[in-house]
């Protein structure tokens, strides 16, 4: 009887070492690799077992296929392109085709298996010993060749969606050179795989659809959701990323198709924050999508339906199945594994974060990630506008997730270094919605994320109105709606103060409140200005100011990591803050002098690990960590722990 388990070849820290690229090894027989061959078209089909000898090459040996199957582990590592070549194609389409099989020991299989592929990396030695004679050309180059050579393809396209595909099938053909190209050419390709192109990768999404990636969880898997987790490959999940799609960046309601945002985010938990591929799970909750542009495509890959959320009877399907979700995720991969919430609509963010944050992992990217990125750019800003925090006055354009949760902090931190009541902090902060600005006499209509903000004034309708009546030193918008920042808002800015603070934080470019452009011509080149999405440097009366990216990417994958590697149990405001600190410390005279007030995406892996040990330090210290005892120097730590990913050398 053959039993196979998966053998665990990447050590916890993703160090490189020697290591097999085989994911199976045979539990009860001794030869050290195995492919096993699931049922064909025909149901009296055997499957084949091929077995290496230590000495012998491949012999092939016939087993009874129902034998072999149900003898093989039920949760197998399953890659879509591990298939048996020929029973696939003598199928008609009336048969009956067993859609997986276990393929492991050829060659073929390896060079198709984006975890261990290195393509012609693969050396002479690894060319015999893994059966790959014959299936590369004769040259062997290195890894840095590699990354050279798929920079100079990738800048031949035109169109950043191509690139973005390009992108995609590269993390599908080799994983570790995807993510030395994202390392090495971070600031060249982090637009192209996240914001501004992600936004429209999601857009299109059903017609660029090559393959899954993630894991898709829609109302028909209700009830099920155990077995769904138990379908993906991996077993040790560090972090998920989960949208149910409504808000994508400031782009609406994309149902299914919001897939690309957790595949982003996890990217960059890897590249940006060195967690292993391996440990990351993007998962998209379809519970329909009332987008009806998306409904009438016939290329829409998500359900045709509208959303479950809204009136009484669906908001209960909604909250069963993320419950079902929540707790499957716990049960299937423990207490400490961590859940970030991606571009949920603010009507169930806030919820879901309440509910869910005394009973797991969880953070909110939207309202804290954004809060705790934002917040390190305000303390740095202060270097150069001078004051503390409780000197400036706040105000935004949009009230939703992004707006009130940096409100929030900003809130905390002015009580926390003024000794200043919560409510008085709050003072300092006002917000517009759509609606105008939130004031004491709409409090009965406001949504309760709203309702702290509702001070004494009077109402105003427009922007421009309020910039002048409040007097803001600080502008920022996270309305999700583009050029709202008009000229007229920018010049008032400019009139109250001679350093004004303005961040168009909206995603992508297309909604951000105003360019970096329009924010260093209409303040005459005094603006500090940070946006969501890159800008190009802008040159304003011979003078080059750098566009900061406010955007929560610098603290997430840090974050994230720090959380993992004290095996923090929750989420505290006190690391959102700490996490701040250590990014805006990460700033130099240097950035400041040409208009920075963040460091540049270039150093982003040194500066996730001074996020990452300031997070688990605050994790200790508030009892949070249970991973004991506390390494001595928790950013060399940081460092040691991040995924490498030059290639592994095989035996
Ligand atoms: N840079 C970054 O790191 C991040 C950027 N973002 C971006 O921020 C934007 C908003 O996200 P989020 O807060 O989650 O979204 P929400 O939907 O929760 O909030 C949007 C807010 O904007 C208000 N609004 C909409 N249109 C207008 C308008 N014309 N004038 C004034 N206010 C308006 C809404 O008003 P009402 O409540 O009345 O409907 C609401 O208060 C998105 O574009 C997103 O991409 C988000 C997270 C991180
Ligand atoms: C950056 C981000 O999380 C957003 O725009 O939603
Ligand atoms: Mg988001």
């Amino acid at each position: 009887m053959i039993s196979l388990h998966r053998s665990c070849f990447l050590n916890n820290t993703g160090i490189s070492g020697s290591s097999s690229p085989f994911s199976y090894k045979l539990k009860k027989l001794p030869p050290a690799s195995v492919k096993v061959t699931a049922l064909g078209p025909n149901r009296d089909r055997n499957s084949s077992v091929l077995i290496e000898n230590n000495n012998n090459p491949l012999k092939e040996i016939k087993e009874d296929a129902t034998a072999s199957v149900a003898d093989v582990d039920p949760n197998p590592t399953v890659t879509g392109e591990d298939r048996d070549l020929y029973y696939d194609a003598a199928a008609t389409d009336d048969q009956l085709v067993t859609p997986w099989s276990l393929s492991v020991a050829s060659g073929y299989s390896l060079l198709r298996d984006p975890h261990h592929n290195k393509g012609l990396a693969f050396n002479e030695k690894e060319r015999d010993s893994y059966y790959l004679r014959g299936l590369l050309p004769p040259t062997v180059i290195s890894q840095e060749l590699q990354v050279k050579k798929m920079m100079c393809s990738i800048r031949q396209y035109q169109v950043p969606l191509q690139k973005y595909m390009a992108m995609m099938d590269l993390q599908e053909l080799n994983e570790r050179l995807f993510y030395k190209l994202l390392i090495d050419n971070v600031e060249e390709l982090l637009p192209v795989v996240y914001t501004p192109t992600v936004g429209e990768a999601c857009q299109k999404y059903g017609s660029i659809f090559r393959r899954p990636q993630g894991l898709f969880i829609s109302l028909k898997e209700k009830g099920k959701i155990h077995e769904v987790l138990r379908n993906w490959p991996q077993r040790d999940i560090q972090v998920i990323v989960v949208t149910d799609g409504e808000r994508i960046l400031g782009l609406g309601d994309l149902g299914c198709q919001g897939m690309g945002i957790p595949i982003g985010k996890l990217s960059l938990y890897t590249a940006l924050g060195g967690v292993r591929p391996s440990a990351c799970l993007p998962v998209t909750i379809d519970v329909g999508t009332n987008n009806e542009q998306l409904l009438n495509d016939e290329f829409y890959i998500g359900l045709r339906r509208r959303r479950a959320t809204g009136q009484a009877r669906n908001l209960i399907e909604y909250a069963e199945l993320m419950h079902e979700f929540m707790s499957a995720v716990k049960q299937n991969y423990g207490e400490k594994v961590l859940i970030q919430f991606e571009d949920f609509a603010n009507h169930n963010a806030f919820d879901l974060l309440a509910k869910y944050g005394t009973t797991h992992l969880v953070f909110n990217d939207d309202i804290q990630g954004t809060a705790s990125v934002v917040l390190a750019g305000l303390v740095a800003a202060l270097k150069v506008v001078g004051g503390t925090l409780a000197d400036h006055r706040f105000l935004f354009l949009g009230a939703g997730e992004a707006g009130t949760g940096i409100a929030e902090l900003i809130a905390l931190e002015i009580s926390k270094q003024t000794n200043m009541p919560l409510e008085e902090a709050r003072k300092k902060i006002s917000l517009v919605d759509s609606k105008g600005l939130i004031v004491k006499s709409r409090i009965d209509s406001l949504q309760h994320f709203k309702k702290p903000w509702a001070h004494d004034h009077e109402p105003i309708k427009k922007l421009v109105d309020a910039v002048n009546g409040i007097k803001p030193t600080v502008l920022i918008g996270t309305s999700g709606v583009g050029r709202t920042f008009t000229k007229e808002v920018v010049e008032a800015m400019a009139a109250l103060n001679e350093k004004p603070i303005i961040f168009s934080l909206s995603n992508p470019t297309s909604q951000s409140e105003c360019t970096a452009e329009e924010a260093y011509t209409w303040s005459q080149g005094r603006a500090i200005f940070a946006s969501g999405s890159p800008f190009d440097p802008v040159e304003y009366k011979g003078r080059v100011f750098v566009p900061g990216q406010a955007n929560n990417a610098y603290i997430f994958p840090g974050l994230g990591l720090g959380l993992i590697m004290s095996g923090a149990i929750r989420v505290h405001d006190d690391m959102l803050l700490a996490a701040s600190e250590a990014l805006a410390a990460q700033v130099t005279q240097e950035n400041f002098d040409k208009g920075l007030i963040y460091p540049p995406f270039r150093n982003i892996r040194k500066i996730s690990a001074h996020i990452a040990a300031s997070v688990a330090a605050k994790a200790y210290e508030l009892g949070l960590a249970t991973r004991q005892p506390q390494p001595k120097d928790l950013v060399k730590y940081a460092e040691h722990c991040m995924y490498n990913p030059a290639y592994q050398s095989y035996r």
